[in-house]
């Protein structure tokens, strides 16, 4: 795949995710069977950003759909960070309650990093809380959780068939969210990691050496052809609006990466939507999953 003349090979992320969510689903039952008690998860949404309103409904269907059990709590834009910590204690209280989401952004008034340490750490389904961050910065210490859409990005090399160890691996981005966790995983996947930012000089160079690029910028189209090595691999995190007049919201997502350019000289690549961004609520389930195993199953 991406010789000369030839195509990069579409990774699938939304039919990968549907696999995942389907052992899942399994798994779950299985549970239930045994113990009678199926995993739980607790959904915070602060506001009525649509975008976030849109990703909670995505995970509250998915968990009804895997069954796993949902809690949803809704405060309004203007609730204090005191209101919001003791929804969250509460659900650390709640033992029917294996995980514990914050839908981010928070509203500006709200100390965000105040509020993911006072997630129990081991209902800390989305990887925010910094001991978990902190064990997935040490060698020999690996966190309860991963956060979910760097742990799908990883995910989906590897069931793609990309051998990652001993790889020269490209982030593009150091968010809290994706880039920096992102580069963490691919750390201990054996990677040799560089990460790129908007400081970086020559970023064209850096990234044009990486067997597996994770584009995770924030900026639409940015990686270009020229900038993409022979038969890389790029996962692209972007999820970048532009104006489309042809569609009903005046809207479309697009990726970090130009996929039509680099296509042509990639050996596998993402698409945007239906890449990562299924692949975010797949892992979510999964650690859902893992931390309700734990807890009700004891392993
Ligand atoms: N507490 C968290 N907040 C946020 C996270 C997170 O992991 N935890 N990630 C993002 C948003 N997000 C989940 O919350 C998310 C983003 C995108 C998708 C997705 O499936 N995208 C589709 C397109 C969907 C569409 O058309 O709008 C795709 O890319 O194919 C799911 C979840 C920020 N906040």
């Amino acid at each position: 795949m991406g010789g000369r003349g030839s195509k990069a090979a579409v990774i699938d992320g939304k039919a990968i995710a549907a696999d995942i969510r389907a052992e899942i689903k399994e798994e779950v039952a299985k549970l239930k069977a045994a113990h009678g008690r199926v995993p739980g998860l607790a959904v915070v949404i602060v506001g009525s950003r649509p975008d976030s309103a849109t990703y909670v409904r995505m995970k509250r269907k998915a968990c009804d759909e895997a069954g796993i059990r949902s809690f949803h709590e809704e405060v309004p834009e203007t609730a204090t960070e005191a209101e919001v910590l003791k929804i969250v204690q509460s659900f650390n209280a709640d033992p029917d309650c294996h995980g514990i989401l914050v839908q981010l952004p928070l509203p500006k008034h709200m100390n965000e990093e105040k509020i993911l340490a006072a997630i129990s750490l081991e209902k800390d389904v989305d990887g925010f809380h910094p001991l978990n961050i902190g064990k997935l910065s040490m060698k020999g210490h690996e966190p309860l959780f991963m956060p979910c859409t760097p742990k799908g990005c990883v995910v989906l090399l590897e069931r793609s068939g990309v051998e990652l160890r001993g790889k020269n691996a490209v982030v593009v981005g150091r968010s809290n969210i994706v880039g920096m966790p992102a580069a963490l995983m691919l750390m201990k996947k054996d990677c040799t990691v560089t990460v790129v930012h908007s400081r970086t000089k020559d970023p064209q160079r850096i990234v044009r050496e990486a067997d597996v690029i994770i584009a995770a910028a924030g900026s639409a189209h940015m990686i270009k052809k020229n900038w993409v090595k022979r038969g890389a691999a790029i996962i692209d995190v972007g999820t970048n609006s532009v104006p489309d007049a042809s569609k009903k919201t005046g809207y479309r997502l697009t990726g970090d990466v130009d996929f039509e350019e680099c296509s042509k000289v990639a050996g596998k690549i993402t698409p945007v939507p239906g890449g990562v961004g299924p692949m975010t609520i797949a892992m979510l389930l999964s650690n859902t999953l893992d931390s309700g195993r734990r807890a009700i199953a004891g392993k």
